[in-house]
């Protein structure tokens, strides 16, 4: 435990940030300015006017819903255990997070992934990115080219937000990009690979009577950045502070909540913050409550330990400033310095969902698992 934070670096509500204010040079410096101080105090923030189509986003919220009311055999069809890149349905209370059951559903997809001849097959890892499992035409119509669409254009916003979060942090342009290219890619500085990221639709349904209120515990996220967009009107969301106290992120209109995960958070010396959050699952009688997290992902052999980025005087001292955290109900993810981040995910993955480890990782499952199945994953 740290010592006390100066309240002035605390926060009290997250930050919204209106992407509008990029479009003209009177008001771009405003928004990095103030992008500076949300990576560095919240570690949270609200995208207000994002610039992922409207309709897209209106889609994929009412899409969401259905997704969990295909047939139980449909779902099945979908699940997880299926797939060696942990992509697929995962029924309720399938997951703990710190000891205790997440009460949620989920269905985890990706970006598209197109099979690439790859060196060092021998590297488990790579298995991580792969095909995801989509609901069939017939069952929910629109639904793939919907969502691939809505992914695509949320990839893109977020490569953009990592070159102003580099402008706001004072290093030198494209200084990021390195993290999207694995070290021994011998490509021209021009082409980015294609990386794949994940994304999920959950479900949290209204707690039962008598029952607890995780909907999913305390965590960090593992890998750059997510972008969530709260897909039904229900509060729930919340982010702890430098204090210890948990913030309300309730859902605002035509907003994504950005949040900054610990590959990101290493990567910047830990000057942007990975926050621990959690949700409360809605009160009994309520009608569920739905969420879209989009993963930013980082190329698979970086070792970020590796990467040694140069930070102006005037941006260390922020870090210095906010000082240290007074409390935090999350466990950090501290592998990402020592590891590939593939193999850091894959360990993550492992422990959250040890039936597919079992199948797919027979090795890595007997590592983690030397007493057998547990009765459920737990990843923090
Ligand atoms: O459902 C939400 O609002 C947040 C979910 C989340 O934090 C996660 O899945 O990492
Ligand atoms: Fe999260």
């Amino acid at each position: 435990m740290g010592s006390a934070p100066a309240p002035s670096f605390d926060f009290s509500s997250i930050p919204i940030l209106d992407y509008t204010l990029l479009a003209s040079p009177a008001t771009r410096p405003a928004f990095i300015a103030q992008l500076r101080t949300a990576l560095t105090t919240a570690g949270f923030l609200y995208l207000l006017h994002p610039p992922v189509a409207p309709d897209l986003r209106a889609n994929v919220c009412e899409l969401a819903p259905r997704l969990f009311e295909l047939p139980p055999e449909a779902k099945e069809r979908m699940r997880m255990r299926n797939s060696e890149s942990f992509l697929g349905y995962s029924r309720l209370g399938a997951e703990l997070t710190r000891g205790a059951i997440d009460m949620r559903e989920q269905c985890d997809f990706a970006t598209p992934f197109e099979a690439q001849i790859r060196k060092g097959e021998e590297k488990e890892y790579l298995r991580l990115w792969g095909p995801a499992q989509w609901p069939a035409e017939d069952e929910l119509p629109g639904f793939r080219t919907t969502f691939e669409a809505y992914l695509t254009q949320v990839e893109v916003l977020s490569f953009e937000f990592i070159a102003l979060i580099g402008e706001a942090l004072g290093l030198r342009s494209g200084a990021l990009d390195q993290c999207f290219v694995d070290p021994d890619t011998d490509t021209g500085a021009s082409a980015r690979p294609r990386l794949q990221h994940r994304a999920k639709i959950v479900k949290y349904p209204a707690r039962a009577p008598g029952a607890g209120d995780q909907g999913v515990g305390p965590h960090f996220d593992g890998g750059f950045l997510t972008f969530l967009l709260q897909a039904s009107p229900h509060p729930g969301l919340q982010v702890q502070n430098l204090a210890g106290a948990w913030i309300d992120a309730p859902p605002l209109p035509d907003t994504f909540v950005v949040n900054i995960g610990k590959a990101l958070e290493t990567v910047t010396q830990g000057i942007a913050r990975a926050t621990s959050h959690r949700v409360l699952s809605p009160p009994v009688g309520s009608t569920p409550r739905y969420s879209i997290p989009f993963f930013q992902s980082i190329a698979q052999d970086v070792r970020i330990g590796d990467i040694k980025l140069e930070f102006p005087e005037e941006i260390l001292k922020l870090k210095e400033q906010r000082g240290a955290l007074g409390v935090t109900e999350s466990v950090n993810y501290a592998e990402y310095n020592e590891l590939p981040s593939g193999l850091v995910n894959l360990i993550g993955r492992i422990k959250s969902h040890p039936d597919v480890a079992e199948r797919h990782y027979p090795e890595l499952f007997k590592k983690f698992f030397p007493n057998g199945m547990p009765l459920y994953g737990s990843a923090y």
